[in-house]
């Protein structure tokens, strides 16, 4: 049985080097609460990003498995101050644009598919013939002097997901969303008996965790991107947690959602390389993920689940990136480097 909540909560009880500050939660909640009164909901407003595909056909499910598939590690060695613009950081040109981040990738695929090549059909992906090594490293071709990383294991993960579904669904996301009765639990299950790139699990503390990013990202993205209905139903989607990366835990740190311990503090500052499994960060990964629990039951006048919370802070932690806060006095406006590890699951 997958329960990312439990683990985040043993996590989050267990952690040394990482508090959630019930406070900070609080206080958060609040704001979003206000957000809401003043501007709406935000995760209605997935098709606003010019990146996201505005067709809802299984064309679209196809874009959003691929796009969840590749969605990890952006973070970038050159752009030290994680600006998001440093003139030599991958980024991909697109309409005239360049794009980083996440961005970078749906800017990425989009191009391929305006040049007419069908980059997001599973069956094309998983045939080494029509779709070699150099065409998904044209894909990603970047605008500068840094190339995208982990291009081998993204084309590794590529060939993996491509040839599942094609073995085992007939080549479309969409068969694998019919055998799950509208129950996103079920796709999880599905996802991780099937795909083992999607097993994003850690242990801690002898116990095996599961964290689940990119597996609840793509029930997540498929959910908003129909908005609840259609492909998009999932009768269970309240069990859907916050997806730990590496940009949510930032800004709720900068938030004071959570508390670092100093030695981890410096870990992040000194920018080091830590590797996936680590303790502190699994603790900084699990306490996200309770963290946003905190956040949702401190509103009890809105009913928002912790995939809109998500969005909301991942949406907002974009927007700070872009202006660059300058350090002062309030934590909020001091910048805490992205942790730095590599990693196929985030
Ligand atoms: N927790 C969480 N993680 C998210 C997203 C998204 C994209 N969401 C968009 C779609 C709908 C929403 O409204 C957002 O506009 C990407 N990521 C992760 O971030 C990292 C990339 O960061 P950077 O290098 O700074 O671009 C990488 O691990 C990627 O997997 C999210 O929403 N939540």
């Amino acid at each position: 049985m997958i329960c990312v909540l439990e683990d985040s909560k043993f996590i989050a009880g267990n952690a040394v080097h990482v508090r959630v500050n019930e406070d900070g939660c609080k206080r958060v909640a609040a704001s979003i609460v206000a957000e809401i009164d003043a501007h709406g909901k935000r995760y209605e407003t997935w098709d606003s990003h010019e990146l996201h595909p505005q067709t809802k056909d299984t064309s679209t499910l196809d874009w959003i498995f691929f796009i969840d598939l590749l969605n990890f590690s952006f973070w970038s060695k050159t752009d030290v101050e994680d600006t998001g613009s440093h003139p030599e950081r991958f980024a991909i040109e697109y309409h005239g644009k360049r794009y980083t981040g996440y961005w970078s990738l749906c800017a990425a695929v989009n191009r391929m598919l305006e040049r007419g090549i069908p980059i997001t059909d599973p069956k094309f992906y998983a045939d080494v013939e029509r779709c070699p090594n150099g065409l998904i490293a044209e894909m990603f071709s970047s605008a500068t002097s840094e190339s995208v990383p982990m291009l081998k294991e993204r084309i590794q993960v590529l060939r993996e997901g491509g040839r599942v579904l094609v073995e085992k669904y007939d080549g479309s996301y969409a068969n694998l969303l019919k055998q799950c009765s509208h129950s996103a639990q079920r796709l999880l299950t599905l996802l991780l008996r099937d795909f083992p790139n999607f097993n994003d699990t850690s242990v801690y503390r002898d116990r095996n965790c599961y964290i689940l990013k990119r597996a609840q990202i793509l029930v997540a993205e498929t959910w908003a991107c129909f908005g609840g209905k259609d492909w998009g139903r999932f009768d269970d989607i309240d069990t859907v947690t916050m997806f730990a990366d590496y940009r949510v835990p930032q800004i709720l740190w900068q938030l004071e959602c959570l508390d670092y311990s100093e030695e981890f503090e410096g870990r992040l500052r000194n920018h080091e390389q830590i590797a996936h499994g680590d303790v502190m960060e699994v603790e900084m990964r699990g306490c996200s993920i309770w963290a946003v629990e905190c956040i949702r039951k401190w509103m009890p006048k809105y009913a928002l689940n912790a995939i809109e919370i998500d969005f909301y802070l991942w949406d907002l932690a974009k927007e700070w990136q872009s202006i660059a806060f300058r350090p002062d006095n309030s934590r909020a406006h001091q910048q805490i480097p992205c942790i730095e590890v590599r990693s196929i699951y985030y």
